[in-house]
């Protein structure tokens, strides 16, 4: 997996790679920009589009002076605006401000007649990982009528003004893109700074995942490529039984659907059995949408333990007994996938906390998550909460949303990089129960029942929306999910 490092470990990052390889540090700088170019001729191909770079004093201006002078080259109209502070420019900077071609318009930005052409791009090369403090003065003026600019903007590596690793308190530029360097930086994955950040784009400067791995053990990006060697492979003389035999437990009358989508999400994910019990009177008569579902009574069948996997909670209601609770999970003693009303019963009693089996998977949305662990006020407080509530409980951690966190026992933070905002729709948290649930019954390990799950879930949305849109509901990131498999290449 992708390693993501701290703010203030990237100079040293940076220091030892070049050193490593014998290079010097614009020759990295270099193949920033090359890599952004390469990034930006695949989206913005029309070359008369009049195009705006600011550049601050730093390293980030330097990006910004390099990629002037590739796009330049390449035909675009370009227009360099460069800020200078009292104590000068960086080395690099310097050395593409020289190499700028002859005839260049450059202006320092204090000249500049505060024109920006409409329908123009805005590249912000003003501050990346080396801001120092919240924007003032002139600057943070300057990101304000940037903007307000009827323009597409794109930032280069961060958006301006937004710190490295933690939550903004500033003026920011507001981006349609963020082009970042080798791995997202931690802050573009919160939710507050999704309206800096845009979309975000994550490009290859040559820096190996191996030698980033020296600089960060803890924090990781989840990408297509780590998906394949987490899943299981089975051959054609597997058995139904060897796909797994799944439970799904939910399901209070009006709430019902809730389980059904978990239970047919396990079965697009591969399940070999899949059984629900809804809560409802034993012997009550329940018709289930899917041919491919059994009914089960969980009161009066003692033996859970030839289930396994169970995902408990989605559309339980608030009437459950939590010794109830506290017997399915003495009874079954393995670790199961905890969802939705499970967890608030697990939040109103926490006694029930200490019974969970070792390496469950709780899936809590940030409501959910704050009934568990209190009131937090922003994504970095979330992130560290959900950490220690994983090592402290022995469970992995799922916080649902846009980067949805994968919290493990050990201590590691997972970020997931597939999904969009269509998926921000009911029932789609029940889909991911039943598909975590299913992998887990399929024989995967938790972790990689947590990933897959994560992951797949995920891409079927991006996929379901590609004719969706926001129209999208949780049956379509269903009926996506094998298409999931054909993408990734899983058998
Ligand atoms: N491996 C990589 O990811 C690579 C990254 N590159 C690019 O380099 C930048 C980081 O460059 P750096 O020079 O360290 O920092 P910045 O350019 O972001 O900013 C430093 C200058 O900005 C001044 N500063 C900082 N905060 C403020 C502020 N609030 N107001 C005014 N001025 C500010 C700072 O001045 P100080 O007074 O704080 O010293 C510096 O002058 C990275 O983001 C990438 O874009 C490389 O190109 C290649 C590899
Ligand atoms: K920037």
């Amino acid at each position: 997996m992708l390693p993501i490092i701290n703010g203030e470990s990237i100079k040293e990052l940076d220091q030892e790679f070049i050193l490593s390889k014998g290079i010097l540090s614009i020759d990295l700088m270099e193949e920033a920009a090359s890599a952004f170019v390469e990034w930006f001729y695949g989206i913005f191909k029309d070359r008369t589009i009049k195009i705006y770079i600011f550049c601050g004093p730093g390293n980030n201006g330097g990006d910004g002076l390099a990629i002037a002078r590739l796009l330049s080259k390449m035909g675009y109209p370009i227009n360099v605006l460069y800020l200078m502070n009292g104590k000068g420019c960086s080395k690099d900077f310097q050395a593409n401000f020289k190499k700028l071609p002859k005839n260049f318009i450059a202006t320092n930005f204090e000249n500049w007649n505060r024109q920006i052409d409409h329908g123009s791009i805005v590249i912000d090369a003003i501050f990346g990982v080396g801001l120092s403090r919240v924007l003032e003065g002139a600057i943070s003026d300057l990101i304000g009528e940037l903007n307000n600019a009827i323009a597409t903007r794109i930032a280069i590596d961060l958006p301006s003004g937004l710190p490295s690793d933690s939550v903004t308190t500033g003026q920011v530029f507001h981006a349609e893109h963020t082009v970042t360097f080798q791995f997202p930086k931690l802050s573009l994955l919160f939710p507050e700074h999704i309206q800096f950040t845009g979309k975000l784009h994550v490009v290859d400067i040559g820096i190996e995942d191996q030698f980033l791995q020296k600089f960060s053990s803890n924090t990781f990006y989840i990408r297509k490529e780590d998906i394949f060697s987490r899943h299981r492979y089975f051959h054609r003389f597997s058995h139904k039984g060897d796909f797994g035999r799944v439970l799904f437990i939910g399901g209070a009358p009006g709430k019902i659907g809730a389980l059904f989508l978990s239970s047919y999400a396990a079965l697009r994910s591969g399940s070999g059995l899949v059984s629900c019990a809804p809560e409802f009177e034993e012997n009550s008569s329940v018709q289930i949408p899917y041919n491919e579902i059994m009914l089960f009574q969980v009161k009066s069948n003692t033996d859970l333990g030839n289930m396994d996997a169970i995902g408990i909670g989605p559309g339980w209601g608030t009437a459950i007994d939590p010794d109830y609770f506290l017997s399915i999970m003495v009874r079954f003693n393995k670790p199961m996938v905890i969802d939705a009303d499970a967890i608030n019963l697990l939040a109103a009693n926490p006694f029930l906390l200490k019974k969970v089996p070792k390496n469950s998977i709780l899936t809590p949305h940030l409501k959910e998550f704050e009934r568990l662990v209190g009131k937090v006020s922003n994504h970095a407080e979330r992130i560290e909460k959900a950490t220690s509530f994983a090592i402290e409980y022995n469970v992995v951690v799922i916080l649902k949303g846009a980067h949805t966190l994968i919290a493990l026992p050990d201590g590691r933070k997972l970020f997931n990089s597939t999904g969009n905002q269509y998926m921000a729709t009911a029932g789609s948290g029940d889909v991911l129960t039943g598909m975590i649930t299913s992998f887990l019954g399929q024989g995967y390990s938790p972790e990689n029942a947590a990933i897959c799950g994560v992951f797949h879930h995920g891409l079927a949305g991006e996929l379901a929306s590609q004719s969706k849109r926001r129209g999208m509901i949780a049956s379509d990131i269903i009926e996506k999910i094998p298409n999931t498999f054909i993408e990734l290449g899983i058998e």
